[in-house]
């Protein structure tokens, strides 16, 4: 629904809206059941995301970005948040490389991606004890290794 069909088909407040409500639906019925029984959780993409594209990206209100947050998941927030950045221009190269229809936000302009990748690097310098970027730039492998080595850092694990 938020994937697909013209990049203007919502706006960015029913857009954060959608976002949210399907947030709350996969932190009541997943993440919280399995934090609960001591499962780590990895998620791909979380609130960061929604404050990056709809309110950095779209112009929503940040002030509405965090009422929504409060509502919806109170005090809930990941212990630790990879960001991988890379310029816009390679970003939207490699995602044209995955094909398909879901394409909508890809098919956004180039000036939207760049404020949301400047957007997500104001959210980590405003949380630099949650929030690690990582230079996506490197090849896959190189990244896998320096995602691993932040988390067992952060997280005080040893590989072993
Ligand atoms: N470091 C890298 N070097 C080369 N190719 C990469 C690298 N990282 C990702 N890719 C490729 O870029 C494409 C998009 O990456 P990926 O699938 O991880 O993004 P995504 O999670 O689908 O993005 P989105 O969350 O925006 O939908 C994939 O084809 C992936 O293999
Ligand atoms: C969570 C979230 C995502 N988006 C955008 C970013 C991606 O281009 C698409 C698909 O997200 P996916 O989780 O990688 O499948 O949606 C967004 O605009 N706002 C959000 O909160």
């Amino acid at each position: 629904m938020l994937v697909e069909g013209p990049p203007d088909r919502w706006d960015a407040v029913t857009e954060a809206l959608l976002h949210f409500a399907a947030r709350r639906d996969h932190v009541q019925k997943t993440i919280l059941p399995a934090l609960e029984q001591g499962t780590w959780v990895i998620s791909d993409r979380f609130a960061d995301s929604t404050l990056a594209y709809q309110g950095y990206g779209h112009g929503l209100d940040h002030q509405l970005f965090y009422k929504l947050y409060a509502m919806v998941l109170g005090s809930f927030a990941p212990d630790i948040t990879i960001i991988l950045d890379a310029p816009a221009e390679l970003g939207l190269q490699r995602a044209k490389l995955r094909g398909g229809s879901e394409d909508r936000y890809e098919a956004m302009t180039l000036a939207f991606h760049q404020r949301l990748r400047q957007g997500f690097l104001a959210i980590a310098a405003r949380e630099p004890n949650r929030c690690h970027i990582v230079d996506a730039t490197l090849d896959l492998n190189q990244v896998a290794d320096v995602v691993l080595d932040l988390v067992l850092r952060n997280l005080k694990l040893s590989a072993t």
